[in-house]
């Protein structure tokens, strides 16, 4: 560990914000800081050291360092890594348990789900409806209400109020449904005795909060971070303002310098970087963490890369000047049951070439409940390996494989399915490694030797640096995007992208 690094992973202070640039070692700060906390500062608690992140990814590669770095039991019961998520449906959990809270059928289950996609009575089409939510009374009664509101296609709800009821008395409910309930429960003008509750719960069973990205936070996250502060448990926060990405899910980062400030968070600083190789990066990411003009390469001729990141997976499909892999699909793909195969089909892929597991598997098991996964793709897998096999060879076997009937119109794949069975057609047949395609969400916090970015708003010009700007969700999604090479990064323009979103206009200075 660098001095800084020990600094920071040691420090006693009851609240610490850990502030320093990408590859700086945050991660491996974190994992680091969890083993001294454990075994060191509350080697006697009774309660447990509890780390929090975002995405299941961040969570998982948190804790297999932990885990590699302290043993398996470092983080056994009552310690633990979770992400946000979870945190709030433990605390839901908790003021349902005490009887402070009547969940609509009795218990809320283990395994929220992330969307109401294809559950039965909900709806994803677009157009101004009622829509059905959760509400909270002072006796603790959760109960639906609705409002009238436009439906956005990849957020479907319930517009029948007994659809829903039916749908959460049977033991079901998304993320979304408890972040309403718990942001509710959290709002003391409500009745003092929920917060008072939480309060309770965090300071009986966590001995210490770490926060890895903690720019990430929205305002119930933040809320719960202030209920462990006032709980009086020892919080220390770890982050980038240049990383946040959550603005989907709300992430707020004037809300977490407001909770760093008002509670006087001691700042270390922690400069220096571990994942950089070449002058060239670090001198790149040391412009981009200082807000200074940076200027980017286009690849050479027969450039190779280990991944393409792109700001959506969209752009990563539409991509034909490079053999890229994407590991999840387009968000506009139709979630049917012919579609959901072709997701099954493509995690098979991905799984036997970069032994990861791709996005929308869950959704797509769901959906289509497997028997035998592995001998129902044998077929269409080898067929699409086949390259005397015809796209509507690979369509029917697909749907041979999960007892879909052929010649029925609502089985039919749609348009931009077909067209992602025809790029994974033309990868897996006329490439032995294609480069593995990601979302910059999804490699946040990862690293790669050498890294292309699909981008649009980036100048590659010799004559012109770039400049990004903190306060633009998409700047932010172009920074943690150029960071994650150890050797190199190169930018590839992309003009337009038909299904995604654009970045905003990146600010151009001559050199
Ligand atoms: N003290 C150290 N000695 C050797 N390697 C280190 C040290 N600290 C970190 N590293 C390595 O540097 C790389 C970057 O570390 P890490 O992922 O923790 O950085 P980070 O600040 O979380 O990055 P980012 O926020 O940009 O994702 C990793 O490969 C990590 O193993």
């Amino acid at each position: 560990m660098s001095t800084a690094q020990l600094r920071a992973a040691t420090s006693n202070a009851q609240l610490s914000y850990v502030n320093a640039g990408p590859g700086s070692g945050k991660t491996f700060l974190a994992s680091e800081a969890f083993g001294y906390l454990r075994f060191v500062r509350h080697r006697h608690a009774a309660a447990g050291v509890v780390g929090v992140t975002f995405a299941r990814s961040a969570r998982r590669e948190l804790e297999n360092r932990i885990r590699v770095r302290w043993g398996a039991r470092s983080v056994g019961w009552p310690n633990s890594v979770c992400t946000f998520d979870e945190m709030h449906r433990r605390l839901l959990r908790y003021l349902i348990s005490q009887g402070l809270i009547v969940w609509p059928g009795g218990a809320l289950l283990d395994r929220p789900l992330d969307s109401w996609a294809l559950h039965p009575g909900a709806t994803s089409k677009p157009g101004k409806k009622r829509k059905c939510f959760l509400t909270l009374d002072e006796e603790g009664l959760v109960s639906i209400g609705w409002t009238t509101s436009k439906l956005l296609a990849p957020n479907p709800a319930f517009t029948d109020r007994n659809d829903f009821l039916s749908a959460l008395t049977d033991g079901h409910c998304t993320h979304n449904e408890i972040r309403n309930v718990l942001a509710a429960a959290m709002d003391g003008s409500l009745h003092p005795r929920f917060a008072d509750a939480i309060r309770e719960c965090l300071a009986g069973s966590v001995c210490h909060l770490v926060v890895d990205e903690a720019f990430d936070m929205n305002l119930l996250d933040t809320a719960v971070v202030q209920a462990a502060i006032d709980a009086n448990v020892p919080v220390t926060v770890v982050g980038d303002p240049w990383q946040s990405l959550y603005e989907f899910r709300g992430s707020s980062p004037s809300a977490v310098q407001k909770l760093l400030v008002e509670n006087r968070f001691l700042r270390i600083d922690m400069p220096g970087s571990h994942r950089y190789s070449t002058c060239e990066m670090l001198k790149l990411a040391s412009a981009l963490f200082r807000g200074e003009p940076f200027q980017v390469l286009e690849p050479a001729d027969g450039e190779e890369f280990d991944v393409v990141l792109a700001h959506d997976w969209s752009a990563l499909w539409a991509e034909d000047r490079i053999s890229v892999l994407p590991a999840g699909v387009p968000s506009k793909l139709d979630r049917g049951r012919t579609t959901s195969a072709f997701v099954l089909l493509l995690g098979e892929v991905v799984q036997a070439q970069f032994g990861i597991e791709s996005s929308g598997l869950v959704a797509a098991t769901r959906v289509l409940e497997p028997s035998d996964l592995a001998s129902q793709l044998e077929e269409p897998l080898a067929l699409l390996r086949d390259s005397a096999a015809t796209e509507d060879d690979i369509w029917s076997s697909l749907k041979g494989a999960f007892g879909l009937p052929c010649n029925v119109k609502k089985h039919e794949p749609k348009k931009l399915a077909k067209r992602c069975l025809r790029r994974l057609m033309d990868v897996v047949r006329h490439t032995d490694h294609p480069a593995l395609g990601l979302t910059v969400h999804q490699a946040k916090g990862l690293e790669w030797e050498r890294v292309l970015f699909l981008d649009g708003a980036l100048s590659v010009s010799p004559r012109f640096a770039n400049v990004l700007d903190v306060n633009e969700g998409s700047h932010r999604s172009v920074y943690v995007a150029l960071t994650r090479a150890r050797s190199s990064v190169r930018v590839l323009k992309v003009v337009s992208d038909p299904y995604g979103a654009q970045p905003s206009q990146i600010h151009h200075v001559a050199v």
